[in-house]
């Protein structure tokens, strides 16, 4: 998948701008900071997500002093060109393909599929299992329908059945029916889950040897309430709902479930939360992200579009040449930078630009400070 027009209109800093971009090539944006590169990026996330990756308050997305902003883009998927656009004025999204409405976000959020790589992301080992969820579900609603269909289901469930916990007098047949049904929804996303992650961690060990001298693998553990090989899961989820239901009743809440599963990441038989040094999680998050493209291209027989910002930061020189070394070379990428790259860290095809105030230009430029 590539982007070749990208067309910003009142969308952040820029007023008006449109650029132009190769296939399958390294784009590097490089400026000062506070210049635009890190707009662009999100622009494209945009297109994709319907959200920003920064802010959820779509009105700071739009440039101080309008009331509304567009973006608009033509994008090659496989052999077909999409032409894309989207119209945000106080909070209303309006969304067109070939210049005809798209009336549902769903069918627009993943025509344009971009993975982002953001200095935030490094907080997804520490931060709430509910991040690590998002993570994993983001990815698993862009590559399966039904995952989308359970997911959304089993989460009517959930709130039906926490309503029916915090009722004067609970419905207890209500309850344990409504139980019924989230364990059916729940083996089917236990099961997607655990092989999604499965896949990932066999895909990311591809990628972490070339990041370090010395050999490092990493485990991926999908944490749920029941055992996740058990024979009868549905059966195993109702056991763990029923034990639960004294303590659910008294916080009329369910503390049982999907909903409240992790992720553990192991790295050389270790907790990487504890162990793992700065750079040692930004290379197995750089790992993750490059195999989830690779999940995707796989799938989907195509590339994602790659978002890397600000990636090169404390990355020593070795592992900036790794980095752009285990970049598939068919896949269109994007690397935000305030630093000067030689040219000769790139093995394959790249493109310089400036960006200084809202202004890209081709080649680099050194401006004064
Ligand atoms: N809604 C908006 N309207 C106008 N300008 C905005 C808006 N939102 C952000 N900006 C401006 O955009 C600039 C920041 O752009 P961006 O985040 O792309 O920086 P960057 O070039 O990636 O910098 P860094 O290297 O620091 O990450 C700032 O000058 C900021 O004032």
């Amino acid at each position: 998948m590539n982007i070749q027009k990208l067309k910003f209109s009142h969308f952040r800093n820029y007023d008006s701008a449109s650029f132009s971009f190769e296939p399958a090539m390294i784009h590097v944006l490089f400026g000062r900071n506070a210049q635009g590169k890190t707009n662009i990026l999100e622009g494209i996330y945009y297109l994709s997500h319907l959200r920003s990756f920064r802010t959820l308050k779509t009105g700071s997305l739009i440039e101080h002093d309008e009331q509304a902003f567009s973006i608009e883009c033509l994008v090659e998927r496989k052999t077909r060109l999409e032409d894309l656009r989207i119209y945000v004025e106080d909070h209303k999204k309006r969304l067109f393909r070939y210049g005809s409405p798209v009336p549902a976000a769903s069918s627009f959020v993943g025509i344009v599929n971009a993975i982002l790589f953001c200095p935030d992301d490094l907080n997804l080992f520490s931060s709430s299992p509910s991040k690590r969820r998002q993570f994993m579900d983001m990815e698993l609603v862009k590559l399966s329908r039904t995952y989308t269909s359970t997911l959304s289901h089993y989460q009517k469930l959930l709130k039906d059945r926490n309503a029916a916990l915090k009722a004067f007098h609970p419905d207890s047949l209500l309850i344990e029916t409504l139980g019924v049904q989230m364990a059916k929804e729940a083996r089917i996303l236990i099961e997607q889950r655990a092989s999604f992650l499965s896949l990932l961690e066999e895909k990311a060990n591809e990628v972490l040897p070339v990041f370090s001298e010395s050999a490092e693998t990493l485990q991926i553990r999908y944490k749920t309430s029941v055992e996740t090989d058990s024979e009868n899961l549905e059966e195993a989820l109702l056991e763990a709902y029923e034990k639960s239901i004294k303590k659910d009743k008294q916080t009329k809440n369910t503390s049982v479930g999907i909903h409240r599963d992790d992720i553990e990441f192991i790295l050389n038989g270790k907790l990487l939360t504890q162990t793992a040094s700065q750079g040692q999680k930004r290379t197995v998050l750089l790992a993750l992200k490059i195999g989830l493209a690779k999940i995707i291209e796989e799938k989907s027989g195509q590339y994602p579009i790659m978002l890397l910002d600000d990636v090169f930061s404390e990355l020593d020189n070795l592992r900036k040449a790794a980095l752009i070394a285990s970049l598939p070379k068919n896949m269109q990428v994007f690397i935000t930078t305030s630093e000067e790259l030689s040219p000769a860290l790139f093995n394959r095809p790249v493109k310089f630009y400036t960006v200084e105030n809202a202004k890209m230009k081709e080649g680099i430029y050194h401006v004064e400070s």
